[in-house]
């Protein structure tokens, strides 16, 4: 970036020029480098739901610490460790933690890792993330498959593609309507019904956190027809589509977004922790078996 420029330059903007084409990359071949397995399938673990990352096998463990130019994981329920070994057979790479822009982190940063995918080979992305449940049928411990988002980061200078683009990693203007491929959904609620699992499907918002909502906030993004309300996954689904990766993602339903002004309830992080062990398995499980499924 030229000097007279840098310090007017936007934070993701700042990211994308200093991770180019070729700093990704060579974080993907020194990945590739240390392994035997070539995933095709990335899986990111939202918060407690990291222990789908234990149910890899022949697995080589990587603290993002060791990883060149990875950032940490500084959020209670990531351990931060990227994964790669085979899931039910299935070669995998999974990430046991996530960035959130709420740790300080520019959005560009936060999804560099889906750029890492994309060089390593990755065909499709399958993220999870805990979130509020809005929508006024849902429970705690639903799990809701995402459609769609609405990201009003996304709509600012924070959205993680603003600055240079190199059209290697995808289009400058790439389209955000078809994110969330419509077969891998069908083929996630199809595993459901054989397992007699009940299954959502609605659209997820996300906010950078790191507080929760207003009631104000929560009442507006229900009549936009929001169903729940998280902190992540949406930047990391808008860039691996953009990176041409197919994407599927899933929200735990882990607290009741609270919607009315003199409630008593809040939200709070222990409680999103608490409701994704306890679902966790029933994840993993749905998880597993898709990831089987779409290996073919
Ligand atoms: O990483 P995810 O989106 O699963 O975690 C959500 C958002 C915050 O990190 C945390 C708030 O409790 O849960
Ligand atoms: N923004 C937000 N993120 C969450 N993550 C888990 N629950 C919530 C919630 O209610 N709101």
């Amino acid at each position: 970036m030229n000097e007279l420029y840098s310090n007017h330059i936007n934070l993701n903007a700042v990211t994308n020029s200093e991770f180019t084409y070729e700093r990704v990359k060579a974080i993907a071949d020194w990945l590739l480098a240390r392994v035997d397995t070539r995933p095709r399938i990335a899986i990111v673990c939202g918060s407690g739901l990291g222990g789908l990352a234990e149910k890899v096998q022949n697995s080589m463990v990587f603290a993002y610490e060791q990883i060149p130019d990875f950032p940490r994981s500084t959020v209670v329920g990531h351990k931060g460790n990227l994964v790669i070994g085979l899931l039910d057979n299935v070669p995998v790479v999974c990430m046991q933690g996530r960035f959130h822009s709420y740790e300080g982190y520019s959005n560009a940063l936060c999804t560099m890792p889906m750029k890492v995918f994309k060089l390593m080979g990755v065909e499709t992305v399958i993220l999870t993330c805990a979130a509020g449940g809005l929508n006024l049928s849902f429970d705690v411990g639903d799990i809701m498959v995402i459609k769609d988002h609405v990201a009003p980061l996304l709509w600012t200078l924070q959205n993680p593609l603003v600055g240079l683009n190199d059209d290697r990693f995808g289009p400058r203007f790439p389209a955000a309507n078809k994110i969330y491929n419509k077969k891998l959904r069908e083929e996630f609620k199809k595993i459901a019904k054989d397992k007699n699992i009940d299954l959502r499907e609605g659209v997820y918002s996300s906010f950078g956190g790191p507080c929760y909502e207003t009631v104000t906030e929560l009442r507006a993004l229900l009549q936009m027809g929001v169903d729940a309300v998280g902190m992540s996954t949406a930047n990391e689904a808008l860039v691996a589509s953009y990176c041409g990766m197919k994407v599927f993602a899933i929200a735990l339903v882990t607290n009741k977004a609270v919607i009315d002004y003199d409630s008593d309830n809040h939200p709070f992080h222990e409680e999103v922790i608490e409701t994704a062990n306890r679902r966790a398995q029933v994840l993993q499980e749905l998880v597993t078996e898709f990831v089987k499924k779409i290996s073919f």
